[in-house]
């Protein structure tokens, strides 16, 4: 089996390109960064280091590289089984024309055996969304083949893995947590589900993804703008503190009430998994930013995702949302200098207030009596008065 992996990040080298490595698939990356691609073809092979309570490092071999931008790319998708990305949700736009004219190719030289693509981001059915990017670009003639023979599967993707320097200058090695999650759609493949280890398929995914989403960013989202707030710059710094640590809990338990409501979770478990998650993010072997975390605050306040879909699910069941309210002022307040989405969000505060920004990008009515909660948070913060 051979895949073509969009994305030599984090994620790419960490996580999905290692798992399908391990399992003895050919390999192939591609991305932007020549240095990593060049790096990656001298090589053939890069450390992981998985760092828990038992520390090991692994090297993944076996892998090539092609840089994204060349027509590399096309031919490789005429002759691949599996296309994975994990290159963010921005980018998925702007690899979607190298994909549309790979599927051109395959169709071309006839190739008919099975091809399933998989975005590995943090979206809600990502590669639907992906799918839609590709079909705005290809052109109808090959729409119905493509159906026939592509299967776009959405999939949900857990593993915390933080930009790490190496003690080496090594551009390849990567630090990992011990915990990972890769749960596909399995309703969504063409030809039969491939047995991979640690990919793991199930018939009822949105569960899933909500339940990743809408717990673990969710919760992480709040504990990187708290901290921003009160000063902290990691992760586990800011978990630690008792004030943050509360808020983050607190509303990743309102969240969760939302999704017991709406799949049935046992609360048990649910509680349970939430713990687990706190400790995860204490993980005193990773140094995770706050910045990293909070990155792109007009994406991760945007209705579909972390911090508003959760609040909105509040309103479905009538539940209290006190701490995501906290949490979505924090985030309201978040200022970085080299956040491209930082500066946008206080601008548009700057230019319409809090009340009118807030209710634009979260899409909720200006006369939602939450609008006036989440903003007097907000002055409170600015004031530094929280
Ligand atoms: N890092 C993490 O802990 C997790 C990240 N994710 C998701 O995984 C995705 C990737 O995140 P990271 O690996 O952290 O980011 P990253 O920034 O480490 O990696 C992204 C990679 O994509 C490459 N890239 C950019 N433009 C490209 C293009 N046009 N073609 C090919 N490659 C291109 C970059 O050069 C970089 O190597 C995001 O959607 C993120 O939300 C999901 C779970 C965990
Ligand atoms: O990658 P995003 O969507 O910007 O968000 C950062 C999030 O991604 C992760 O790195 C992985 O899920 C989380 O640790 C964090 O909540």
């Amino acid at each position: 089996m051979q895949v073509l992996h969009f994305g030599a990040g984090n994620i790419g080298r960490g996580f999905i390109g290692k798992l399908l490595a391990d399992a003895g698939i050919k390999v192939t990356f591609a991305d932007v960064n020549q240095a990593i691609v060049d790096e990656l073809n001298a090589r053939h092979q890069y450390p992981v280091n998985v760092v828990g309570e038992c520390a090991t490092t692994e090297v993944v071999i076996g892998v090539d590289a092609i840089n994204s931008q060349s027509d590399d790319v096309i031919d490789k998708i005429a002759k691949v089984d599996l296309v994975t990305t994990a290159v963010g949700p921005q980018i998925l736009p702007r690899i979607a024309s190298a994909v549309a004219k790979g599927l051109i190719a395959r169709f071309e030289s006839n190739n008919t055996l099975p091809l399933n693509i998989i975005a590995c981001e943090n979206m809600v059915r990502g590669t639907s969304q992906f799918k839609e990017h590709i079909f705005a670009v290809l052109p109808a003639q090959y729409h119905d083949w493509v159906n026939q023979y592509v299967g776009f599967v959405d999939s949900a993707v857990d593993r915390i893995v933080p930009p790490a320097t190496s003690k080496t200058g090594d551009i390849l090695e990567v630090t990992v947590e011990t915990f990972s999650e890769w749960i596909v759609d399995e309703t969504q493949f063409k030809g039969s589900v491939p047995i991979i280890s640690g990919m793991e398929p199930t018939d009822n995914l949105m569960a899933f993804v909500e339940r990743k989403l809408f717990t673990l960013n969710t919760g992480h989202a709040i504990t990187a703008y708290l901290g921003h707030y009160y000063g902290l710059t990691t992760i586990r710094d800011a978990i630690l503190d008792e004030r943050i640590r509360l808020i983050a809990r607190g509303a990743m338990e309102e969240s969760g009430q939302v999704l017991i409501n709406r799949y049935n979770f046992d609360e048990v478990k649910h509680i349970a998994y939430i713990e687990k998650i706190l400790t995860r993010f204490e993980n005193p072997y990773l140094h995770d930013d706050t910045a990293r975390v909070g990155r792109q605050p007009l994406r991760k306040l945007s209705p579909s995702d972390r911090l508003v879909k959760p609040l909105l699910g509040t309103f479905e069941y009538q539940l209290c949302s006190n701490n995501l309210q906290i949490g979505i002022a924090a985030a309201l307040n978040y200022r970085n200098h080299d956040d491209e989405q930082a500066i946008e969000l206080a601008d548009i505060i700057a230019k319409q207030g809090i009340d009118k920004a807030f209710s634009q990008i979260s899409t909720i009515e200006i006369n939602n009596p939450v609008i006036a909660k989440v903003a007097k948070i907000y002055d409170l913060m600015q004031k530094k008065d929280f």
